[in-house]
């Protein structure tokens, strides 16, 4: 694999025999990526996720998988041709990695196999005694990942509340290297003002990298680059994919140096996406704003539903969230993860399981709605006594929202409040029980 040039590309081959097919045709290499920074207009946003550019020499409109571990070279000299071996790179992934950019406003991106593989590679940038300032409400393999570093790894690892700025800012000092955050944050929903922690983490320190792990609204509803962040990441497995059908990570930066750092411990780890994977994420790329539209809307009636039955509910779609305005200052969507309580972990337990068409299971961002208890699921690896300190509710249901017709998934649910015993139901319909009201 040729080194990346300095903004961040592989290099081209050299010499012109090199792009002579078996039939002698002076073609393209195949394919061209969809590249970001070209001098074109941008288009909207839904435009941009669907328009690639490429330069196939067949035309393919979709690029092809380049299903191969290796890559014939012409000359012994090495280093001469784009791609080696698929570790190091691969058509596939890269012509992913250029839309991935361009869509993240990004001058980098690099697609792993895995969202946890994505904070894996960047935490690599971490040296003994760096410290780490990250949330008290933080997705469980995160929070395992970080546990891991703090143990073994000599990283000095802070939980703050980091919905509260002042916090953050108490904490920051000239030896926090990585401030990590989450927003919304998962399960609990909470809302972090990424442009104050970024301004005041690079004031306290200039090298501080500010990461934000933007897998609850996707670069649909939020840009975390644009307002300060220096590295973003998402589990490319919720909604960038958007069918359950693969693992993936993504990571994105503009710092060349960096992008270089990152690409450097992705070729030497091996945890580059698979050609396959890579072409499965890009064509869900391509609808993730009819899907997110979709479930957005789902979600907020189904939040509204639950909080007009008298459930609080936590979702920054509904004006009673105490984050509301910062949330929309700089996201253009609530997402559709919500999620909620009954006063009873039991009653939850029972709710979870008697519906029908929500699929109890971990993960989120798919087109099927998901419904599951974070204490005993995508949260179990964080200790009891640790969620206890945290708040975290035993009887939080999280709901995530699919595209099926709305008025099913409210039915499903009605169904199930009432049959889990969780709502008292008059003539007049249903309310949600005392235990679930007092909270
Ligand atoms: C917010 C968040 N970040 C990262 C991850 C990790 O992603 P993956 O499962 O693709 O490793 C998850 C879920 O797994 C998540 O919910
Ligand atoms: N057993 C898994 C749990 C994955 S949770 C997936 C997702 N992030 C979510 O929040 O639902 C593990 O141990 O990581």
């Amino acid at each position: 694999m040729a080194a990346p040039l300095p903004d961040g590309q592989p290099g081209k081959s050299a010499s012109p025999l090199q792009r002579l097919d078996l039939d002698g045709h002076d073609l393209p290499p195949s394919p061209a990526p969809s590249s970001p920074r070209n001098g074109r207009r941008r288009y909207a946003l839904a435009t941009e996720l669907v328009y690639t550019e490429g330069k196939d020499q067949y035309g393919a409109s979709s690029t092809p998988i380049y299903q191969s571990a290796t890559f014939k070279q012409t000359s012994a000299s090495g280093g001469q041709q784009e791609y080696d071996y698929t570790r190091s790179g691969n058509p596939t992934r890269t012509h992913l990695e250029r839309h991935l950019a361009k869509i993240m406003n990004a001058n980098r991106a690099l697609a792993v196999s895995s969202g946890m593989g994505a904070l894996d590679v960047i935490s690599r940038l971490l040296r003994p005694g760096d410290e780490v300032i990250t949330g008290d409400d933080l997705y469980g393999g995160t929070h395992r990942l970080l546990t891991y570093l703090a143990t073994n790894q000599q990283i000095v690892v802070h939980h703050v509340d980091t919905t509260d700025v002042n916090a953050v800012k108490q904490r920051l000092s000239e030896k926090t290297t990585m401030v990590l955050l989450e927003t919304p944050t998962n399960p609990l929903i909470k809302i972090v003002d990424i442009p104050s922690i970024a301004r005041l983490a690079h004031e306290v320190n200039e090298k501080a990298l500010v990461v934000v792990d933007n897998t609850m609204l996707s670069p649909m509803l939020f840009n975390p680059l644009d307002v300060g962040a220096d590295i973003v990441y998402e589990s490319g497995t919720k909604y960038l994919s958007g069918h359950h059908d693969i693992m993936a990570g993504v990571i994105a930066c503009n710092d060349a140096a960096i992008g270089d750092k990152l690409y450097f411990t992705i070729n030497s780890t091996g945890c580059g996406l698979s050609p396959n994977d890579s072409f499965l994420l890009m064509r869900g790329v391509k609808t993730l704003a009819i899907r997110m539209e979709k479930q957005q809307t789902n979600a907020q009636a189904i939040a509204e539903f639950l909080e007009s039955h008298g459930f609080r509910v936590r979702y920054p779609g509904l004006k009673s969230h105490p984050q509301y305005d910062l949330h929309w200052a700089t996201a253009r969507g609530a997402g559709a993860v919500l999620s909620f309580e009954t006063g009873d972990a039991t009653v939850s337990q029972r709710i979870v399981e008697a519906t029908r068409l929500w699929t109890i299971s971990v993960s989120f961002g798919c087109v099927n709605s998901l419904i599951s208890m974070p204490c005993q699921m995508s949260h179990a690896s964080i200790d009891a006594k640790t969620r206890k300190e945290r708040q975290m509710p035993e009887d939080l249901i999280r709901l995530c929202v699919g595209i099926e017709d709305a008025n099913d998934l409210i039915e499903d649910l009605s169904r199930s409040l009432v049959q889990a015993g969780a709502v008292t139901v008059t003539l007049d319909g249903f309310h949600a029980n005392d235990s679930a009201q007092s909270l």
